[in-house]
Protein backbone atom coordinates (compact mmCIF):
# COMPACT_ATOMS: atom_id res chain seq x y z
CA UNK A 1 0.00 0.00 0.00
CA UNK A 2 1.54 3.07 -0.44
CA UNK A 3 1.71 5.32 2.43
CA UNK A 4 1.55 8.70 0.21
CA UNK A 5 -2.39 7.53 0.57
CA UNK A 6 -2.48 7.35 4.34
CA UNK A 7 -0.65 10.36 4.67
CA UNK A 8 -2.68 12.34 7.21
CA UNK A 9 -3.23 9.27 10.00
CA UNK A 10 -1.78 9.31 13.01
CA UNK A 11 1.33 7.13 13.16
CA UNK A 12 3.26 4.40 15.96
CA UNK A 13 6.57 2.23 15.89
CA UNK A 14 9.01 0.87 17.72
CA UNK A 15 11.81 3.04 16.32
CA UNK A 16 15.14 1.40 17.95
CA UNK A 17 16.70 -1.93 16.18
CA UNK A 18 14.87 -5.59 16.89
CA UNK A 19 16.40 -7.03 19.78
CA UNK A 20 17.83 -6.20 22.99
CA UNK A 21 19.32 -3.10 24.15
CA UNK A 22 20.03 -0.72 26.87
CA UNK A 23 17.24 1.79 25.95
CA UNK A 24 14.41 1.15 23.16
CA UNK A 25 12.43 3.52 21.67
CA UNK A 26 8.19 3.76 21.32
CA UNK A 27 7.28 6.55 19.13
CA UNK A 28 4.12 8.32 17.73
CA UNK A 29 3.71 10.98 15.24
CA UNK A 30 0.08 12.88 14.17
CA UNK A 31 -0.97 15.79 14.08
CA UNK A 32 -2.53 16.03 17.48
CA UNK A 33 -1.35 13.84 19.95
CA UNK A 34 -2.11 15.69 22.97
CA UNK A 35 -5.25 13.59 23.59
CA UNK A 36 -3.15 10.78 23.56
CA UNK A 37 -0.60 12.08 26.01
CA UNK A 38 -2.75 12.34 28.12
CA UNK A 39 -4.64 8.80 28.28
CA UNK A 40 -1.24 6.99 28.47
CA UNK A 41 0.83 9.43 30.92
CA UNK A 42 -2.40 10.56 32.90
CA UNK A 43 -1.57 14.31 31.88
CA UNK A 44 -0.50 17.05 29.99
CA UNK A 45 3.72 16.75 29.46
CA UNK A 46 5.68 19.70 29.55
CA UNK A 47 7.26 19.69 25.42
CA UNK A 48 10.67 18.43 25.16
CA UNK A 49 11.19 17.45 28.41
CA UNK A 50 11.64 14.54 29.94
CA UNK A 51 9.43 13.01 32.23
CA UNK A 52 10.00 9.91 34.36
CA UNK A 53 6.44 8.02 34.29
CA UNK A 54 4.96 4.12 34.66
CA UNK A 55 3.80 2.99 31.91
CA UNK A 56 0.85 0.37 32.26
CA UNK A 57 -1.81 -2.09 30.39
CA UNK A 58 -5.43 -1.88 30.24
CA UNK A 59 -5.47 -3.96 33.60
CA UNK A 60 -3.48 -1.63 34.58
CA UNK A 61 -0.34 -4.21 35.18
CA UNK A 62 3.15 -2.26 34.59
CA UNK A 63 4.86 -2.71 31.84
CA UNK A 64 7.85 -0.48 32.48
CA UNK A 65 9.49 2.73 34.15
CA UNK A 66 10.26 4.98 31.52
CA UNK A 67 10.89 8.60 29.95
CA UNK A 68 8.31 10.49 27.92
CA UNK A 69 8.59 12.75 25.18
CA UNK A 70 6.38 15.12 23.81
CA UNK A 71 7.57 17.10 21.16
CA UNK A 72 4.37 19.63 19.75
CA UNK A 73 4.00 20.51 16.32
CA UNK A 74 6.11 21.99 14.56
CA UNK A 75 9.30 21.34 16.46
CA UNK A 76 9.42 17.57 15.45
CA UNK A 77 11.50 15.26 13.88
CA UNK A 78 8.14 15.31 11.75
CA UNK A 79 7.17 18.42 11.89
CA UNK A 80 3.94 16.91 13.70
CA UNK A 81 3.27 16.30 17.15
CA UNK A 82 5.90 13.55 18.31
CA UNK A 83 5.37 11.31 21.33
CA UNK A 84 8.79 9.12 22.26
CA UNK A 85 8.74 6.28 25.07
CA UNK A 86 11.98 5.70 26.15
CA UNK A 87 12.02 2.16 28.00
CA UNK A 88 14.19 -0.80 29.06
CA UNK A 89 15.15 -2.41 25.35
CA UNK A 90 13.58 -5.71 25.80
CA UNK A 91 11.19 -6.53 22.47
CA UNK A 92 8.61 -7.76 25.03
CA UNK A 93 8.47 -4.66 26.91
CA UNK A 94 8.76 -2.81 23.12
CA UNK A 95 6.21 -5.00 21.90
CA UNK A 96 3.65 -4.53 24.81
CA UNK A 97 3.87 -0.39 25.14
CA UNK A 98 3.62 -0.23 21.30
CA UNK A 99 0.34 -2.19 21.53
CA UNK A 100 -0.87 -0.54 24.98
CA UNK A 101 -0.26 3.25 22.51
CA UNK A 102 -1.82 1.64 19.65
CA UNK A 103 -4.82 0.62 21.58
CA UNK A 104 -5.07 4.69 23.22
CA UNK A 105 -5.05 5.66 19.79
CA UNK A 106 -7.39 3.92 18.42
CA UNK A 107 -10.23 6.78 19.12
CA UNK A 108 -7.79 8.83 16.77
CA UNK A 109 -7.10 6.64 14.27
CA UNK A 110 -3.80 5.43 15.43
CA UNK A 111 -1.70 2.90 13.30
CA UNK A 112 1.36 1.03 13.12
CA UNK A 113 3.81 3.08 10.82
CA UNK A 114 4.86 1.95 7.65
CA UNK A 115 9.08 1.01 6.62
CA UNK A 116 9.98 5.40 6.38
CA UNK A 117 6.56 6.78 7.16
CA UNK A 118 8.61 8.82 10.21
CA UNK A 119 11.33 10.86 7.48
CA UNK A 120 8.57 10.90 4.52
CA UNK A 121 6.29 13.26 6.71
CA UNK A 122 9.42 15.01 7.83
CA UNK A 123 10.22 15.41 3.54
CA UNK A 124 6.30 16.32 3.29
CA UNK A 125 6.46 18.82 6.22
CA UNK A 126 9.44 20.45 4.26
CA UNK A 127 11.82 19.74 7.32
CA UNK A 128 13.92 17.58 4.97
CA UNK A 129 14.34 17.54 1.70
CA UNK A 130 14.68 14.49 -0.72
CA UNK A 131 18.56 14.13 -0.89
CA UNK A 132 18.45 14.48 2.77
CA UNK A 133 15.90 11.96 3.67
CA UNK A 134 17.96 9.52 1.03
CA UNK A 135 21.01 10.30 3.39
CA UNK A 136 18.78 9.25 6.44
CA UNK A 137 18.32 5.57 5.30
CA UNK A 138 21.76 5.89 4.04
CA UNK A 139 23.32 6.91 7.16
CA UNK A 140 21.69 3.99 8.95
CA UNK A 141 23.07 1.63 6.00
CA UNK A 142 26.70 2.70 6.39
CA UNK A 143 28.90 -0.03 6.23
CA UNK A 144 31.99 2.09 6.16
CA UNK A 145 33.02 5.27 8.43
CA UNK A 146 34.12 7.28 4.90
CA UNK A 147 30.46 6.03 3.74
CA UNK A 148 28.96 7.03 7.10
CA UNK A 149 30.24 10.27 7.15
CA UNK A 150 29.70 10.67 3.50
CA UNK A 151 26.01 10.44 4.50
CA UNK A 152 26.09 13.24 7.63
CA UNK A 153 27.52 15.78 4.91
CA UNK A 154 24.49 15.11 2.79
CA UNK A 155 22.15 15.07 5.91
CA UNK A 156 23.71 18.01 6.95
CA UNK A 157 22.51 19.80 3.38
CA UNK A 158 26.21 19.54 2.05
CA UNK A 159 24.66 18.38 -1.25
CA UNK A 160 21.52 19.62 -0.67
CA UNK A 161 22.83 23.36 -0.46
CA UNK A 162 25.35 22.82 -3.66
CA UNK A 163 22.10 22.03 -5.47
CA UNK A 164 19.89 24.23 -4.54
CA UNK A 165 22.21 27.33 -5.36
CA UNK A 166 22.28 25.94 -9.00
CA UNK A 167 18.59 25.87 -9.26
CA UNK A 168 18.44 29.09 -7.88
CA UNK A 169 20.69 30.26 -10.77
CA UNK A 170 19.02 27.96 -13.11
CA UNK A 171 15.61 30.08 -12.02
CA UNK A 172 16.96 33.56 -12.48
CA UNK A 173 18.78 32.11 -15.90
CA UNK A 174 15.47 30.94 -17.22
CA UNK A 175 13.61 33.89 -16.56
CA UNK A 176 15.58 36.41 -18.42
CA UNK A 177 15.48 33.76 -21.46
CA UNK A 178 11.79 33.77 -21.25
CA UNK A 179 11.48 37.50 -20.74
CA UNK A 180 13.06 37.65 -24.48
CA UNK A 181 10.73 35.29 -25.35
CA UNK A 182 7.63 37.90 -25.26
CA UNK A 183 10.18 40.53 -27.25
CA UNK A 184 11.02 39.30 -29.99
CA UNK A 185 12.87 42.04 -31.44
CA UNK A 186 15.31 42.69 -28.85
CA UNK A 187 15.94 38.99 -28.17
CA UNK A 188 18.68 38.78 -28.93
CA UNK A 189 20.90 41.78 -28.13
CA UNK A 190 19.21 41.13 -24.86
CA UNK A 191 20.47 38.03 -24.49
CA UNK A 192 24.34 39.06 -24.98
CA UNK A 193 24.42 42.10 -23.20
CA UNK A 194 22.92 40.05 -20.23
CA UNK A 195 25.92 37.44 -20.43
CA UNK A 196 23.83 34.29 -20.79
CA UNK A 197 26.12 32.03 -22.52
CA UNK A 198 29.16 33.18 -20.07
CA UNK A 199 26.46 32.32 -16.88
CA UNK A 200 25.66 28.91 -18.85
CA UNK A 201 29.16 28.55 -18.82
CA UNK A 202 29.78 29.17 -15.86
CA UNK A 203 27.12 26.69 -14.21
CA UNK A 204 28.35 24.04 -16.36
CA UNK A 205 31.63 23.69 -14.51
CA UNK A 206 29.95 23.74 -11.20
CA UNK A 207 27.69 21.19 -11.93
CA UNK A 208 30.14 18.81 -13.73
CA UNK A 209 32.19 19.58 -9.89
CA UNK A 210 29.10 18.62 -8.07
CA UNK A 211 28.67 15.82 -10.47
CA UNK A 212 32.51 14.27 -9.65
CA UNK A 213 31.82 14.75 -6.21
CA UNK A 214 28.41 12.93 -6.60
CA UNK A 215 29.65 9.95 -9.10
CA UNK A 216 32.36 9.43 -5.78
CA UNK A 217 29.54 9.30 -3.45
CA UNK A 218 27.48 7.01 -5.26
CA UNK A 219 30.05 4.30 -5.25
CA UNK A 220 30.66 4.59 -2.01
CA UNK A 221 27.14 4.25 -1.12
CA UNK A 222 26.57 1.14 -3.71
CA UNK A 223 29.81 -0.49 -3.34
CA UNK A 224 31.95 -2.09 -5.96
CA UNK A 225 31.43 -5.43 -7.09
CA UNK A 226 34.95 -7.14 -7.98
CA UNK A 227 35.32 -10.18 -9.71
CA UNK A 228 37.71 -12.58 -9.61
CA UNK A 229 38.70 -14.28 -12.78
CA UNK A 230 40.81 -17.10 -14.38
CA UNK A 231 42.27 -20.34 -15.19
CA UNK A 232 42.09 -22.90 -11.81
CA UNK A 233 45.05 -22.35 -9.83
CA UNK A 234 46.23 -19.12 -10.56
CA UNK A 235 45.96 -17.99 -7.08
CA UNK A 236 42.10 -16.15 -7.09
CA UNK A 237 41.03 -17.97 -3.47
CA UNK A 238 44.51 -17.23 -2.26
CA UNK A 239 43.98 -13.32 -3.17
CA UNK A 240 40.66 -12.86 -1.94
CA UNK A 241 42.08 -14.45 1.11
CA UNK A 242 44.74 -11.61 1.12
CA UNK A 243 42.17 -9.17 0.39
CA UNK A 244 39.50 -10.38 3.54
CA UNK A 245 42.62 -10.68 5.44
CA UNK A 246 40.86 -14.27 6.60
CA UNK A 247 41.16 -18.10 5.20
CA UNK A 248 37.49 -18.12 3.57
CA UNK A 249 38.03 -19.57 0.14
CA UNK A 250 40.01 -22.84 0.52
CA UNK A 251 43.20 -23.32 -0.90
CA UNK A 252 44.92 -26.17 -2.97
CA UNK A 253 47.26 -27.14 -5.66
CA UNK A 254 44.25 -29.08 -7.07
CA UNK A 255 42.85 -27.31 -9.92
CA UNK A 256 39.33 -26.95 -9.62
CA UNK A 257 39.36 -26.20 -6.02
CA UNK A 258 36.73 -23.19 -5.98
CA UNK A 259 32.89 -24.96 -7.25
CA UNK A 260 31.22 -21.75 -6.36
CA UNK A 261 31.24 -18.67 -6.07
CA UNK A 262 32.58 -17.44 -2.65
CA UNK A 263 31.91 -13.57 -2.17
CA UNK A 264 33.17 -11.20 1.39
CA UNK A 265 32.30 -8.05 2.08
CA UNK A 266 35.87 -5.92 2.30
CA UNK A 267 36.87 -2.15 2.50
CA UNK A 268 39.36 -0.66 0.93
CA UNK A 269 40.35 3.11 2.32
CA UNK A 270 36.52 3.45 3.46
CA UNK A 271 35.20 2.12 -0.02
CA UNK A 272 33.11 -0.68 -0.17
CA UNK A 273 33.81 -4.03 -1.93
CA UNK A 274 32.01 -6.98 -2.73
CA UNK A 275 35.10 -9.73 -3.70
CA UNK A 276 33.37 -12.49 -5.93
CA UNK A 277 36.04 -15.75 -5.72
CA UNK A 278 34.75 -17.67 -8.84
CA UNK A 279 35.64 -21.18 -9.78
CA UNK A 280 38.45 -21.39 -12.08
CA UNK A 281 37.33 -21.17 -16.22
CA UNK A 282 37.86 -23.86 -18.14
CA UNK A 283 36.31 -26.66 -20.09
CA UNK A 284 35.40 -29.13 -17.86
CA UNK A 285 33.01 -32.88 -17.96
CA UNK A 286 33.00 -32.38 -13.88
CA UNK A 287 29.19 -31.68 -13.57
CA UNK A 288 29.60 -29.76 -10.50
CA UNK A 289 32.49 -27.74 -11.77
CA UNK A 290 30.78 -27.01 -14.88
CA UNK A 291 27.56 -25.73 -12.86
CA UNK A 292 30.37 -23.90 -11.25
CA UNK A 293 32.05 -22.39 -13.90
CA UNK A 294 28.89 -21.34 -15.61
CA UNK A 295 28.25 -19.36 -12.39
CA UNK A 296 31.96 -17.33 -12.81
CA UNK A 297 30.65 -16.22 -16.09
CA UNK A 298 27.28 -14.65 -14.10
CA UNK A 299 28.77 -13.15 -11.36
CA UNK A 300 31.37 -11.59 -14.18
CA UNK A 301 28.20 -10.79 -16.47
CA UNK A 302 27.17 -8.00 -13.16
CA UNK A 303 30.89 -7.13 -12.09
CA UNK A 304 32.11 -3.42 -11.72
CA UNK A 305 35.64 -4.59 -12.21
CA UNK A 306 37.42 -7.75 -13.43
CA UNK A 307 40.94 -9.25 -11.89
CA UNK A 308 41.93 -11.07 -14.27
CA UNK A 309 44.52 -13.07 -12.67
CA UNK A 310 47.61 -15.06 -14.62
CA UNK A 311 49.71 -17.60 -13.45
CA UNK A 312 54.00 -16.19 -13.71
CA UNK A 313 55.13 -19.70 -13.51
CA UNK A 314 52.71 -21.00 -16.26
CA UNK A 315 53.25 -18.22 -19.35
CA UNK A 316 55.21 -20.33 -20.86
CA UNK A 317 53.24 -23.33 -21.70
CA UNK A 318 51.05 -23.20 -24.94
CA UNK A 319 48.02 -24.83 -23.59
CA UNK A 320 48.17 -22.54 -21.12
CA UNK A 321 48.51 -19.30 -23.46
CA UNK A 322 45.52 -20.54 -25.40
CA UNK A 323 43.18 -21.23 -22.72
CA UNK A 324 43.77 -17.47 -21.85
CA UNK A 325 43.45 -15.80 -25.51
CA UNK A 326 40.02 -17.72 -25.05
CA UNK A 327 38.98 -17.10 -21.04
CA UNK A 328 40.19 -13.55 -22.32
CA UNK A 329 37.73 -13.25 -25.23
CA UNK A 330 34.90 -14.83 -23.11
CA UNK A 331 35.71 -12.00 -20.11
CA UNK A 332 35.77 -9.26 -22.53
CA UNK A 333 31.89 -10.52 -24.10
CA UNK A 334 30.41 -11.29 -20.74
CA UNK A 335 31.47 -7.81 -18.58
CA UNK A 336 29.28 -5.00 -18.41
CA UNK A 337 30.25 -1.85 -20.81
CA UNK A 338 32.33 0.17 -18.72
CA UNK A 339 33.29 -2.93 -16.18
CA UNK A 340 36.80 -1.87 -15.18
CA UNK A 341 39.50 -5.15 -16.34
CA UNK A 342 42.57 -5.52 -14.79
CA UNK A 343 45.27 -8.00 -15.52
CA UNK A 344 47.06 -9.16 -11.83
CA UNK A 345 50.17 -11.30 -12.80
CA UNK A 346 50.44 -13.76 -9.71
CA UNK A 347 53.50 -15.70 -8.25
CA UNK A 348 56.19 -13.34 -8.46
CA UNK A 349 57.75 -14.18 -5.76
CA UNK A 350 58.61 -17.86 -8.04
CA UNK A 351 60.81 -16.12 -10.34
CA UNK A 352 63.24 -12.50 -10.42
CA UNK A 353 61.15 -9.06 -10.72
CA UNK A 354 63.09 -8.46 -14.44
CA UNK A 355 62.04 -12.19 -15.64
CA UNK A 356 58.19 -11.54 -14.08
CA UNK A 357 58.10 -7.97 -15.63
CA UNK A 358 59.43 -9.57 -19.24
CA UNK A 359 57.35 -12.65 -18.91
CA UNK A 360 54.46 -10.55 -18.36
CA UNK A 361 54.62 -7.88 -21.04
CA UNK A 362 56.01 -10.54 -23.64
CA UNK A 363 52.97 -12.90 -22.76
CA UNK A 364 50.65 -9.60 -22.92
CA UNK A 365 52.06 -8.15 -26.09
CA UNK A 366 51.66 -11.83 -27.26
CA UNK A 367 47.98 -12.06 -26.56
CA UNK A 368 47.46 -7.96 -28.04
CA UNK A 369 45.95 -7.10 -24.83
CA UNK A 370 46.46 -3.05 -24.48
CA UNK A 371 47.54 -3.79 -20.84
CA UNK A 372 51.39 -4.04 -23.27
CA UNK A 373 52.23 -0.84 -22.81
CA UNK A 374 51.38 -0.85 -19.06
CA UNK A 375 53.64 -1.66 -16.01
CA UNK A 376 51.51 -4.64 -15.17
CA UNK A 377 50.21 -5.34 -11.78
CA UNK A 378 52.69 -7.82 -10.23
CA UNK A 379 51.66 -10.08 -7.16
CA UNK A 380 52.68 -12.49 -5.17
CA UNK A 381 49.71 -14.14 -2.38
CA UNK A 382 51.99 -16.23 -0.99
CA UNK A 383 54.26 -12.78 0.14
CA UNK A 384 51.29 -10.41 0.09
CA UNK A 385 54.31 -8.04 -2.38
CA UNK A 386 51.97 -6.42 -4.68
CA UNK A 387 48.74 -6.79 -2.59
CA UNK A 388 48.89 -2.86 -1.76
CA UNK A 389 49.64 -1.79 -5.15
CA UNK A 390 46.96 -3.68 -6.24
CA UNK A 391 44.29 -2.52 -3.95
CA UNK A 392 45.37 1.23 -4.89
CA UNK A 393 45.57 0.32 -8.71
CA UNK A 394 41.64 -1.16 -7.92
CA UNK A 395 40.04 1.98 -6.44
CA UNK A 396 41.43 4.14 -9.11
CA UNK A 397 40.53 2.09 -12.01
CA UNK A 398 37.18 2.54 -10.57
CA UNK A 399 37.33 6.20 -10.49
CA UNK A 400 37.95 6.48 -6.64
CA UNK A 401 40.14 9.73 -5.60
CA UNK A 402 39.41 10.89 -2.36
CA UNK A 403 38.37 14.13 -2.96
CA UNK A 404 39.85 16.94 -0.45
CA UNK A 405 36.52 18.71 -0.02
CA UNK A 406 34.95 15.16 1.16
CA UNK A 407 32.42 13.46 -0.52
CA UNK A 408 28.68 13.23 -0.06
CA UNK A 409 26.81 10.02 0.08
CA UNK A 410 25.08 9.65 -3.04
CA UNK A 411 22.71 7.74 -5.44
CA UNK A 412 23.02 6.48 -8.44
CA UNK A 413 19.40 9.16 -9.15
CA UNK A 414 21.41 11.85 -7.79
CA UNK A 415 24.71 11.21 -10.56
CA UNK A 416 22.01 10.76 -13.29
CA UNK A 417 20.15 13.85 -12.72
CA UNK A 418 23.12 15.98 -12.38
CA UNK A 419 24.11 14.08 -15.49
CA UNK A 420 21.23 15.00 -17.63
CA UNK A 421 21.58 18.55 -16.47
CA UNK A 422 24.78 19.22 -17.69
CA UNK A 423 24.24 17.83 -20.67
CA UNK A 424 21.09 20.14 -20.93
CA UNK A 425 23.31 22.99 -20.09
CA UNK A 426 25.55 21.69 -23.07
CA UNK A 427 23.05 21.83 -25.32
CA UNK A 428 22.12 25.10 -24.08
CA UNK A 429 25.46 26.59 -24.89
CA UNK A 430 25.32 25.45 -28.07
CA UNK A 431 22.78 26.59 -28.63
CA UNK A 432 24.14 30.29 -27.71
CA UNK A 433 26.80 29.74 -30.23
CA UNK A 434 24.74 29.88 -33.14
CA UNK A 435 25.11 33.23 -34.65
CA UNK A 436 20.94 33.21 -34.60
CA UNK A 437 20.11 31.14 -31.56
CA UNK A 438 17.02 29.54 -31.44
CA UNK A 439 15.41 31.29 -27.90
CA UNK A 440 12.65 29.15 -27.72
CA UNK A 441 14.90 25.99 -27.81
CA UNK A 442 17.19 26.73 -25.40
CA UNK A 443 14.51 28.26 -22.86
CA UNK A 444 13.38 24.66 -22.73
CA UNK A 445 17.12 23.25 -22.15
CA UNK A 446 17.39 25.01 -19.19
CA UNK A 447 13.81 24.00 -18.53
CA UNK A 448 14.76 20.23 -18.63
CA UNK A 449 18.00 21.48 -16.77
CA UNK A 450 16.43 22.72 -14.14
CA UNK A 451 13.98 19.88 -13.70
CA UNK A 452 16.70 17.47 -13.12
CA UNK A 453 18.20 19.78 -9.99
CA UNK A 454 14.46 19.49 -8.22
CA UNK A 455 14.27 16.20 -8.69
CA UNK A 456 16.89 15.78 -6.50
CA UNK A 457 15.92 17.54 -3.84
CA UNK A 458 12.33 16.67 -4.43
CA UNK A 459 10.56 19.61 -5.50
CA UNK A 460 9.41 17.87 -8.51
CA UNK A 461 9.17 14.06 -7.98
CA UNK A 462 6.67 11.47 -8.63
CA UNK A 463 4.40 9.78 -6.08
CA UNK A 464 5.93 6.66 -7.66
CA UNK A 465 9.52 7.43 -6.73
CA UNK A 466 9.04 8.61 -3.27
CA UNK A 467 6.80 5.42 -2.58
CA UNK A 468 10.05 3.73 -3.52
CA UNK A 469 12.52 5.78 -2.00
CA UNK A 470 10.59 5.22 1.28
CA UNK A 471 9.68 1.93 1.09
CA UNK A 472 13.31 1.24 1.27
CA UNK A 473 13.81 2.62 4.68
CA UNK A 474 13.48 0.51 8.17
CA UNK A 475 9.97 0.53 10.01
CA UNK A 476 10.09 3.23 12.69
CA UNK A 477 12.90 5.73 10.70
N1 LIG B 1 15.57 10.15 20.80
C1 LIG B 1 15.73 10.48 19.53
N2 LIG B 1 16.96 10.59 19.01
C2 LIG B 1 17.13 10.92 17.70
C3 LIG B 1 16.03 11.14 16.85
C4 LIG B 1 14.71 11.03 17.44
O1 LIG B 1 13.70 11.21 16.77
N3 LIG B 1 14.63 10.71 18.77
N4 LIG B 1 16.26 11.47 15.51
C5 LIG B 1 15.36 11.27 14.50
O2 LIG B 1 14.99 10.19 14.13
C6 LIG B 1 17.55 11.97 15.11
C7 LIG B 1 17.66 13.41 15.45
N5 LIG B 1 16.84 14.18 14.57
C8 LIG B 1 15.97 15.16 14.98
C9 LIG B 1 15.73 16.21 14.13
C10 LIG B 1 14.91 17.23 14.54
C11 LIG B 1 14.30 17.21 15.78
C12 LIG B 1 13.47 18.37 16.24
O3 LIG B 1 12.88 18.34 17.31
N6 LIG B 1 13.40 19.44 15.46
C13 LIG B 1 12.66 20.62 15.77
C14 LIG B 1 13.38 21.50 16.77
C15 LIG B 1 14.73 21.95 16.36
C16 LIG B 1 15.50 22.72 17.42
O4 LIG B 1 15.08 22.82 18.56
O5 LIG B 1 16.56 23.24 17.07
C17 LIG B 1 12.36 21.40 14.51
O6 LIG B 1 12.93 21.05 13.47
O7 LIG B 1 11.56 22.31 14.57
C18 LIG B 1 14.51 16.13 16.61
C19 LIG B 1 15.34 15.09 16.22
C20 LIG B 1 18.61 11.17 15.78
N7 LIG B 1 18.39 11.03 17.21
N1 LIG C 1 54.35 -19.53 -5.40
C1 LIG C 1 53.13 -19.07 -5.24
N2 LIG C 1 52.08 -19.93 -5.21
C2 LIG C 1 50.85 -19.43 -5.07
C3 LIG C 1 50.61 -18.04 -4.97
N3 LIG C 1 49.28 -17.84 -4.88
C4 LIG C 1 48.70 -19.06 -4.89
N4 LIG C 1 49.63 -20.02 -5.00
C5 LIG C 1 49.42 -21.48 -5.02
O1 LIG C 1 48.67 -21.82 -6.19
C6 LIG C 1 47.76 -22.86 -5.91
C7 LIG C 1 46.36 -22.47 -6.30
O2 LIG C 1 45.90 -21.42 -5.48
P1 LIG C 1 44.37 -21.08 -5.33
O3 LIG C 1 44.29 -19.79 -4.60
O4 LIG C 1 43.61 -22.24 -4.81
O5 LIG C 1 44.02 -20.89 -6.87
P2 LIG C 1 42.58 -20.70 -7.56
O6 LIG C 1 42.82 -19.85 -8.74
O7 LIG C 1 41.58 -20.23 -6.57
O8 LIG C 1 42.26 -22.17 -8.02
P3 LIG C 1 40.85 -22.88 -8.40
O9 LIG C 1 40.07 -22.99 -7.16
O10 LIG C 1 41.30 -24.17 -8.96
O11 LIG C 1 40.21 -22.02 -9.43
C8 LIG C 1 47.92 -23.17 -4.42
O12 LIG C 1 48.79 -24.27 -4.28
C9 LIG C 1 48.56 -21.93 -3.87
O13 LIG C 1 49.33 -22.18 -2.72
C10 LIG C 1 51.74 -17.16 -5.02
O14 LIG C 1 51.64 -15.93 -4.93
N5 LIG C 1 52.96 -17.73 -5.16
Amino acid sequence: MNPLARQSDPIAAVATAPGRGAVGIVRASGQDLSALVRALCGRALEPRHATLLTFRDAQNGIIDTGLALYFPAPHSYTGEDVLELQVHGGPVVLHLLLGRLLALGRAIGLRAAEPGEFTQRAFLNGKLDLAQAEAVADLIDATTETAARGAGRALAGELSNRVHALAEALRELRALVEATLDFPEEDIDFIRAAGVAARVQALEAQVAEVLARTRQGALLREGIRVVLAGQPNVGKSSLLNALAGAELAIVTDVPGTTRDRVSQAIQIGGVPLHIVDTAGLRETSDTVESIGVARSWDAIAEADAVLFLHDLTRLESPAYAQAEAQIAQAVAGHAPRGATLLHVWNKSDALDEAEARKRCRDFAAAQAWDEAAQPGLLLSTRTQAGLDDLRQALLAACGWQALPEGVFLARTRHVQALAGCAEHLQTARRLLGASCPALDLLAEELRLAHQDLMAITGEVTADALLGDIFGRFCIGK
